[in-house]
């Protein structure tokens, strides 16, 4: 089998991630499987501790026990690594999903139930090349996506909210992404911004978000791009306008089941190659987290790193 690292976040999910690593631990020892674990003491270091299981330790799997702000600091240190390396994928990335929306785990069909997203880490059956979104200006990658606007806005109030915890300890964790679009969408105010799409630049007037998907989920299964896919070679833009609030109001109530597409406030590009520039700085969130502001430039990455997923049923 090949070397296992594991890199947990005991704090993803308000403390899931130590729960579940107690139990994956337990298993693990009573099966005498071999791995090396790293356990993350502060923000940011899930990406040096996959440089350095995989540059040390030469590992070629990575399971990570965390959310999807983990999966992206640990997928960050992979692509660092291969991005150093000039080297094509050498080391595949498993979850066990321990986070808030854990909307990385949702688009692989990774089980919510620890031992059995266990067992498709270990067993590896099947596995993908995806593509990354890589930010220039902050000089990351993200897995899912990375938007502007509204949404950065509700990613950090989630990420500093207080009912996050709580709806946490209560399994309800992705409550608290819709309290936040509640709270963020009676105070938003639009903005104008530019976008370009491979060249082709496009004015937005009253702009609530642009958002740049590989994925079709995010902020806890929200489907905001349902056509976004990790292995197309293409990412996928939705742009929200809207001079008026209450106009909104059937987006805000149709997007957890992608049926918003239709709606005349939202339109989708896809493409390679996206700047997003505005006339104040927007707040920006890649993969849930907290990234900066405005202007962002992001290049697709194709087939960059690679997941294991749940094999498809035929
Ligand atoms: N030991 C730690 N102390 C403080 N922050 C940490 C620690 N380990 C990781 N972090 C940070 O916690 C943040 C959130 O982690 P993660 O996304 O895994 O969990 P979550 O927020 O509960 O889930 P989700 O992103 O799915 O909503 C990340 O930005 C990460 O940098």
């Amino acid at each position: 089998m090949e070397s296992i690292g594991i890199i947990v976040n005991p704090l993803s999910g308000n403390g899931r991630g130590a729960n579940i690593w107690g139990d994956i631990q337990a298993y693990l020892q009573a099966n005498r499987i071999s791995y090396l674990a790293k356990l993350t003491t502060q923000a940011g270091e899930a990406t040096q501790h996959a440089i350095t299981l995989i540059q040390e330790h030469h590992v070629q799997r990575i399971i990570i026990i965390g959310g999807d702000g983990t999966v992206h600091e640990a997928a960050g240190g992979v692509w660092q690594h291969q991005n150093s390396n000039g080297s094509s994928p050498v080391c595949s990335l498993a979850i066990i999903p321990a986070g808030t929306g854990n909307d990385f785990a949702k688009a692989y069909g990774i089980p919510n139930h620890p031992l059995e997203a266990l067992h498709i880490a270990l067993h590896a059956a099947d596995t993908l090349q995806i593509d990354l979104l890589y930010a220039s200006q902050i000089n990351q990658v993200a897995v899912n996506s990375i938007g502007a606007g509204f949404d950065g806005m509700v990613a950090k109030l989630t990420n500093e909210a207080s009912y996050k915890k709580f709806l946490n300890r209560l399994g309800l964790g992705r409550l608290s992404y819709f309290i936040s679009i509640l709270r963020v969408f009676t105070t938003y105010q639009p903005s104008t911004a530019w976008i370009e799409v491979d060249g082709s630049v496009t004015k937005l007037p009253y702009m609530w978000l642009a958002a740049v998907a590989n994925i079709p989920f995010y902020g806890g299964a929200i489907q905001i791009c349902p056509t976004a896919s990790p292995t197309d070679g293409m990412a996928d833009v939705v742009v929200i306008q809207s001079k008026s609030r209450i106009r909104l109001l059937p987006v805000l109530f149709t997007v957890y089941q992608g049926k918003h597409t239709e709606h005349p406030a939202v339109t989708f590009y896809k493409g390679k190659s996206i700047s997003i520039r505005t006339e104040k700085p927007l707040l920006v969130q890649a993969d849930g987290e907290f990234a900066g502001s405005t202007p962002l430039q992001i290049e697709l990455l194709p087939a960059a790193i690679t997941v294991i997923r749940s094999k498809p049923t035929a």
